[in-house]
């Protein structure tokens, strides 16, 4: 980052600040979010040039660093295409032609995993995981280990989880993005996120990073509140009075978000009625393609274009 980088991030903070003093609450919100990155982000960034592990994977993101686009407003959302553009697409339908994985590129790639509650949307990550070498965030996960942290949100966020709600976005993007700025790879399975329109704007105007695909797991409620009373891991929010809110909110707030995807065909809808591994069987085509080509190349050219200056926006 040089020195006019910084000075033009600052002048654009400046503008997002006068946004909000204009009552634009996007805007607020996403000015909040951008200066706690710049906290997180900045101590990383000095690395730019020495290295790909001391980079932070979201520097890459756009071929610079997150923080610098997000406070830039820059958010000119990633060309990849993944599949084919027709909406409502099944996995199984499309087999191989889920192949067109941008793997010249060294943006971090992430591929959000959403469902509804008890739908196997964590059970088919582990799976990813270990066959083909994503980090999973799940949202929850990281919420509930925050409240176990001792933070001064515990006590909110358990509360939203008690009672079924989403926890505000700050929050939960907060946690995502340390998260993927301590990973040491960059295909990130977001699982159970963004839970609505609200979670899917301030993500992505945070990290400029648009998904490769939507996996979505399509269950019926019977199944999933049966798998949820069964699943056994003394979650607070396993009972039958919390399952019912959890599948209004999914309904309400969480599908307007899986249709988001679909139209602009990014969604990749599997039967998740199936056993364990045949939903692997269904789903693994879509992870085949990140394991074809190295994402080293791509990377090697952002570091030159860096080192030439040609990388740099101001
Ligand atoms: N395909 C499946 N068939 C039957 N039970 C399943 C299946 N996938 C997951 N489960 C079980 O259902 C429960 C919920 O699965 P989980 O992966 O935790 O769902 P989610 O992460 O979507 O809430 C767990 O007890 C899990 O073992
Ligand atoms: O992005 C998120 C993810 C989870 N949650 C909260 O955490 C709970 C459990 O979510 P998780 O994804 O762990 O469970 P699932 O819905 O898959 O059973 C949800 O009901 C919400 O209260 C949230 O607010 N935002």
């Amino acid at each position: 980052m040089t020195s006019r980088g910084r000075v033009f991030a600052r002048t654009i903070l400046r503008s997002i600040s006068q946004y909000r003093d204009h009552n634009v609450p996007a805007a607020a919100s996403a000015a909040n979010l951008i200066k706690d990155e710049v906290n997180l982000a900045r101590p990383r960034s000095t690395g730019l040039l020495s290295g790909t592990s001391e980079r932070s994977v979201l520097d890459k993101a756009q071929g610079g660093p997150v923080w610098f686009y997000a406070a830039a407003g820059l958010m000119a959302f990633s060309t990849t295409t993944v599949g084919s553009a027709s909406p409502h697409t099944d996995a199984e339908e499309k087999g191989k032609d889920f192949g067109k994985i941008d793997n010249t590129s060294s943006r971090p790639r992430v591929v959000f995993v959403l469902g509804g509650p008890g739908s196997g949307k964590g059970t088919q990550c582990a799976k990813i995981v270990d066959n083909y070498g994503f980090i999973h965030l799940s949202a929850g996960d990281l919420l509930r280990a925050e409240i176990k942290s001792g933070s001064p949100n515990g006590n909110m966020i358990q509360n939203m989880i008690k009672d079924g709600k989403i926890v505000p976005s700050e929050v939960t993007v907060k946690l995502l993005l340390k998260a993927m700025n301590e990973a040491t790879t960059d295909k990130f399975l977001i699982d159970g996120f963004p839970r609505n329109e609200e979670n899917r704007l301030a993500f992505e105007k945070v990290t400029g990073l648009e998904p490769e695909f939507i996996l979505y797991f399509d269950c019926p409620l019977t199944e999933m509140e049966k798998r949820l009373l069964g699943r056994n891991e003394g979650r607070v929010d396993d009972n039958i009075d919390t399952i019912r809110k959890r599948f209004k909110v999914f309904i309400e707030s969480s599908l307007p978000v899986i249709d988001h995807y679909d139209k602009l065909g990014k969604t990749r809808k599997v039967n998740a009625t199936k056993t364990r591994e045949e939903v692997f069987k269904t789903i693994e085509p879509l992870f085949k393609p990140f394991l074809e080509k190295s994402s080293c190349d791509g990377l090697n050219q952002t570091i030159m274009q860096y080192s030439s200056g040609s990388a740099v926006r101001d």
